[in-house]
């Protein structure tokens, strides 16, 4: 036999399960935060539940009021209670319906600007790892199913528990004896529902994973659309879609039959209950007490309005299952570590000359062969570097790591003499400039996308920088000029002339630090001319690192770095490096058709 203080422990793991899992969590914290909101809602669900057990209650008076010639004068008293309590239970429960909506479109929007927010403290390696569509359905489902959770507990805790024990109440009140039917029915309704439970986690989650796969589908279509058509591809994303609309119609159907198991089986159990309280019944009238017409009314009514909440509460148990699935994978989201986290005490980093210093620097992105291997290097204040060599060889890579993308798995990355692990995100980011490979342009105005990366600048300031990034006239060209939308992701623009919006914004940034990867690799040949001018001035007394592999466009660096396998295997001016005779030498012979002595004079002449 369980002891006192074992069954006492018991309890209380049972409170700490509850208050660390997911649920009570969130409970805990929807309340800390919704409180006054809820505790309105719940006021009212209380006096809804009062309301209906009073009318059930009432009931007694009404019938023998009626059917006893004495007690005709009370009918106005009693025809006033009843207009009392029916106006007293529609005010409570519209102030409880609009305090619950309320508090739930709180819950629903706190939780996503959470996750939101969660997500974008997460390094780009995370984004890389995880599906776009895994995180829709956490952000939207997600909050949705905390806010129902929520919805449910509270009604169904605080409403139709307190409803029922109201009726149960009045059942007992009226007829004591009778009122053991509903003892023998209530346990047999849980028991039913019990054995539902064990499949709806395993079918929701399903569910969840075929919805993602939807919205996946759907976002490869609309990115995709070009490789679709070229290589006739509908017909396979046709079976993807398919195959995943076929899942969630499965799935849903089978959560559908598991929650309709609840219904026939309460109206079954409601049956029983009927015909054993008209036997019970039919007993005691030819009994020596027997009930009033009133009291047997009032019973009944209250046997039948208690079938309502009954229901509700008997299929809570389901219901709960196939929201915690959602409300885990929001918690899941919420809770994974943040292995960039900015340090508590971070400092800013300092305005300086940009002096950028890689210590002894190893990562990977977690395969077995490092992509840097313990590379010691210094990019000069002021100067501009070039990083070139074969493609896959680690030079994004290093800018990644000079934008603390991902931290160094071992040695460090400083500028100016401070470790980017010791610096706030913010002030790193504002020291640098960066143009990329691929534009991304939000789906908004042109003068939107030129301002993100200086929302101050003035549309004057604006118009000059995109002036110097031979953007302007183009720009002008568009039917809107600089209030054109570009529409997803700048579906309208060329890519040369994405290129120069981002210049534009490098240009505005006015940043110690510029990385410029492949820069200029989509403009024309004019064009890449005009704008390398207005990039030699953007780079002056500015630290600059260019990748490309184009030779033409490193020439004049003042010094060029040779990445190949996560190592820079030579390093020097031109010059130096054509005179090594070594990997850049090659290159540079490959590009200026075979190495003649005419392009090296051409370089030298660059040069000087
Ligand atoms: N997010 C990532 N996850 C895993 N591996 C990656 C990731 N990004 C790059 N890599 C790998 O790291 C290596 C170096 O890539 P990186 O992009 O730095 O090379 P790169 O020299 O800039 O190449 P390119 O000149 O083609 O742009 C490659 O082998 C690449 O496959």
């Amino acid at each position: 036999m369980q002891t006192d203080s074992s069954k006492g422990w018991a309890i209380q793991r049972m409170w700490t399960r509850w208050r660390s899992g997911y649920m009570g969590r969130l409970v805990g914290e929807s309340f800390r935060a919704q409180g006054p909101m809820y505790a309105v809602a719940m006021f009212a669900m209380v006096i809804v539940a009062a309301t209906s057990a009073g009318t059930a209650w009432i009931m007694e008076k009404i019938v023998d009021a009626m059917t006893s010639p004495d007690s005709r004068s009370q009918v106005y008293l009693i025809a006033g209670a009843v207009v009392l309590l029916f106006s007293l239970k529609s005010v409570a429960s519209y102030v409880q319906s609009v305090f619950l909506v309320r508090a739930g479109n709180r819950i629903v929007a706190t939780q996503q600007d959470r996750l939101y927010r969660k997500l974008l403290k997460r390094g780009v390696a995370f984004f890389s790892t995880t599906e776009s569509s895994d995180l829709l359905m956490r952000v939207t489902h997600g909050a949705q199913s905390a806010r129902n959770l929520i919805d449910l507990l509270v009604t169904s805790f605080v409403r139709d528990a307190l409803t029922l024990v109201g009726l149960v109440a009045v059942m007992i009140y009226q007829q004591p004896f009778m009122s053991i039917m509903f003892f023998v029915v209530g346990p047999v309704a849980i028991l039913g529902v019990r054995y539902l439970l064990k499949s709806v986690r395993r079918i929701m989650e399903a569910e969840i994973a075929s919805l993602a796969e939807i919205i996946k589908v759907m976002q490869e279509t609309s990115a995709g659309i070009k490789v679709i058509k070229v290589f006739a591809l509908e017909d396979r994303m046709t079976n993807r879609m398919s195959s995943a609309i076929k899942q969630v119609e499965q799935r849903s159907n089978d959560i559908a039959r598991l929650q309709s198991i609840a219904s026939p089986l309460m109206e079954f159990l409601a049956g029983l209950a009927v015909a054993g309280v008209l036997i019970i019944s039919t007993i005691s009238i030819a009994g020596s007490t027997p009930p009033t017409a009133g009291q047997l009314m009032s019973f009944v009514t209250a046997l039948l309005m208690a079938y309502e909440p009954a229901k509700r509460l008997s299929r809570m148990r389901v219901s709960i299952e196939t929201f915690m699935v959602g409300v885990k994978m929001m918690f899941d989201l919420l809770d994974q570590d943040e292995p960039m986290l900015e340090r508590e005490d971070a400092d800013e980093l300092k305005s300086g000359p940009g002096e950028i210093l890689f210590e002894d620097v190893s990562f990977g992105y977690g395969g077995e062969t490092p992509v840097i291997k313990n590379m010691s290097l210094e990019f000069k204040p002021g100067k501009t570097t070039a990083l070139v060599g074969q493609s896959g060889g680690g030079k994004s890579t290093i800018f990644g790591l000079i934008m603390r993308f991902y931290d160094p798995e071992q040695g460090s990355v400083l500028i100016d003499g401070q470790d980017l692990r010791d610096v706030s995100f913010s002030s790193l980011r504002r020291k640098i400039s960066y143009v990329g490979q691929d534009t991304f342009l939000f789906s908004t105005s042109v003068i939107d996308n030129l301002r993100c990366s200086a929302p101050e600048a003035t549309d004057e300031e604006v118009f000059a920088a995109a002036k110097a990034a031979h953007a302007h006239d183009f720009i002008m060209q568009l039917p809107h000029g600089y209030d054109t939308q570009v529409g997803e992701n700048g579906t309208f623009l060329s890519g040369g002339q994405k290129q120069r919006i981002a210049i534009t914004r490098a240009i505005l940034r006015q940043a110690e630090v510029l990385l410029l990867d492949e820069a200029t690799s989509a403009l024309d040949a004019e064009s890449e001319t005009l704008v390398k001018n207005a990039l030699d001035v953007l780079t002056e007394d500015v630290t600059t690192i260019v990748i490309a592999h184009r030779l033409s466009t490193v020439l004049e660096a003042d010094e060029i770095l040779v990445v190949q396998a996560g190592e820079v295997v030579e390093k020097g001016t031109l010059n130096d490096l054509l005179a090594m005779d070594g990997t850049f030498r090659r290159l540079f012979d490959q590009q200026f058709k075979s190495g003649s002595l005419a392009s090296q004079q051409h370089a030298v002449r660059q040069q000087s």
